[in-house]
């Protein structure tokens, strides 16, 4: 997973701390950084007249390098400081710009804006006048670039603390942050650029990478494939987006135990009926469920709480959604399954955990001993074992009825095939940002299935 890591501020500082244990002099990473940043800005802004503003910390020596560098090249650049220089590499940066420095107040609007204002060392939200002037001379700008991050956005959580302009590129140096993949921070740039500047990084929390997929082999059956079974409940619907998924989705066999007969398709899925707690658990007794999907359209009340107790009762590989997850205590979900929480069923089961998405999904994770989705405009997998991926850029047209219960199902065919809960989810997640993005626009749930396909075909 090389290059995908999310480090925080701290694991950051930490890992620079390593590049200079071993001997790397701490203003060469800068020189590095700033390098990897100019080159990517020189390509973005074809020598249009920029100005640069800087930071008292390193991030502000970062904006100096760049500022050098692309006035060794022939760009038009001024430099606008907040302040003086106040970190050693800082200090060396900018003696080594020969330019002038204007006061931030009194800067001139260009072309290009750079923000080397304010990286990982954030601690509080801009002053206003100085957000005030940030936002005013990025109103003026046709090309907005943040080198390492936005000013004025958490490290840690992606909270904005302060107003923040939209950016057409934010640069990361060395690794990602969090706040490169969480809202908000993360929906106020258009492109986000990961800049290798020679530190290694743990990746356990990392973004997720789109999967390679393999096709069934030539031993393949419809049971080896996986079959899933989807309890059904009160509202039908829910139940047969979710079944169509898990089938596309890559199970050899999917079978829907619905509450009463409907003769809506599509007929590969075998639909029977299990209304009673009998049938529903003559069903269920079946070694061969690789996945059994309990939650979309379950209901909430009596027989759906005692339907969800049948299917924890026959102990098969669980994904646990919707009203599962408003029916169910965190301690008594089963370990092992996974769990698609929005942000209101998750704080329904959790409670008001602290910290980042990533924080609270990674403690939700622990302690049911099971892999959490949390899901939203960022989706954070989260696993017991403290590995995590997010996932960022989803269609924002997802935010329609019916399409939790399509990743419900995908998962479960995914776990199907793979009999890896954190995989599962993984490839899941990325599966329905993807079917998303080939939907296009205006899609409901039902369209969204019919993308998931190309999206396999598109990583085999
Ligand atoms: N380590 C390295 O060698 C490398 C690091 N790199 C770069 O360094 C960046 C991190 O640098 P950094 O740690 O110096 O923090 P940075 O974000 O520049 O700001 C800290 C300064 O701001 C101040 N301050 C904070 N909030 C404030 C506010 N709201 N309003 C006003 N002031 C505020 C704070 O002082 P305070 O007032 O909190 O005491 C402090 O003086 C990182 O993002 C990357 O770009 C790369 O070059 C690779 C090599
Ligand atoms: N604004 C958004 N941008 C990207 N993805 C979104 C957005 N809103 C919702 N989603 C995704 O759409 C799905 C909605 O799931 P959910 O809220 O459970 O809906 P439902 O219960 O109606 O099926 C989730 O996968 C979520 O991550
Ligand atoms: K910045």
């Amino acid at each position: 997973m090389a290059g995908s890591a999310i480090l925080t501020a701290d694991a950051m500082r930490a890992a620079e701390q390593a590049v200079f244990d071993a001997g790397v002099e701490p203003y060469a990473l800068m020189e590095r950084a700033g390098t990897a940043a100019a080159e990517l800005i020189w390509r973005a802004s074809c020598g249009r007249d920029m100005l640069v503003l800087c930071g008292p910390g390193n991030n502000g020596g970062d904006g100096y390098v760049v500022a050098r560098l692309l006035a060794a090249r022939g760009v038009p650049v001024r430099v606008a400081a907040m302040g003086e220089s106040r970190t050693e590499s800082g200090i060396q940066a900018r003696s080594l710009w020969t330019g002038s420095v204007e006061a931030l107040a009194d800067a001139r609007p260009a072309s290009v804006l750079v923000d080397a204002l304010f990286g990982t060392g954030l601690a509080r939200g801009l002053d206003d006048d100085v957000a005030g002037r940030l936002c005013a001379l990025a109103e003026r700008a046709t090309h907005i670039h943040a080198i390492d991050l936005p000013s004025g956005v958490a490290t840690d959580s992606g909270a904005l603390l302060s107003p923040v302009p939209d950016y057409d590129l934010c640069i990361a140096l060395g690794a990602w942050k969090p706040a490169h993949w969480l809202q908000p921070a993360a929906g106020t740039v258009r492109q986000a650029v990961l800049a290798d500047i020679g530190i290694a990084c743990d990746d356990r929390v990392h973004a997720l990478m789109p999967p390679r997929l393999k096709a069934p082999g030539a031993d393949a059956h419809k049971y080896r494939r996986g079959l899933v079974a989807v309890v059904g409940g009160a509202m039908a619907g829910a139940g047969r987006l979710a079944s169509r998924a898990a089938a596309v989705g890559g199970a050899g066999y999917v079978r829907r135990l619905a509450m009463e007969a409907d003769h809506a398709g599509p007929d590969a899925i075998v639909a029977s009926v299990a209304a009673t707690p009998d049938r529903l658990a003559g069903a269920l007794d079946d070694r061969r469920i690789a996945a059994l999907l309990v939650g979309p359209g379950l209901g909430r009340d009596d027989a759906a709480r005692a339907r969800m107790g049948i299917a924890l009762a026959a102990r098969r590989p669980l994904v646990l959604d919707a009203d599962a997850l408003m029916l169910l205590d965190a301690d008594a979900v089963p370990p092992g399954s996974v769990l698609t929480p929005h942000d209101g069923e998750f704080a329904a089961l959790f409670g008001d955990l602290p910290g980042s998405k990533i924080d609270r999904a990674l403690a939700a994770a622990r302690r049911c001993g099971s892999v959490v989705v949390a899901k939203g405009a960022d989706s954070v997998i989260a696993a017991p074992d403290g590995r995590a991926a997010v996932a960022r850029g989803a269609s924002h047209w997802l935010s329609t009825a019916g399409t939790g219960d399509v990743l419900a199902g995908l998962v479960a065919g995914r776990l199907a095939v793979t009999g890896d809960p954190f995989r599962a989810a993984c490839e899941a997640v990325w599966l329905h940002g993807e079917a998303a993005r080939l939907a296009g626009a205006a899609f409901i749930a039902d369209g969204l299935i019919g993308c998931i396909a190309p999206a396999i075909a598109g990583r085999l």
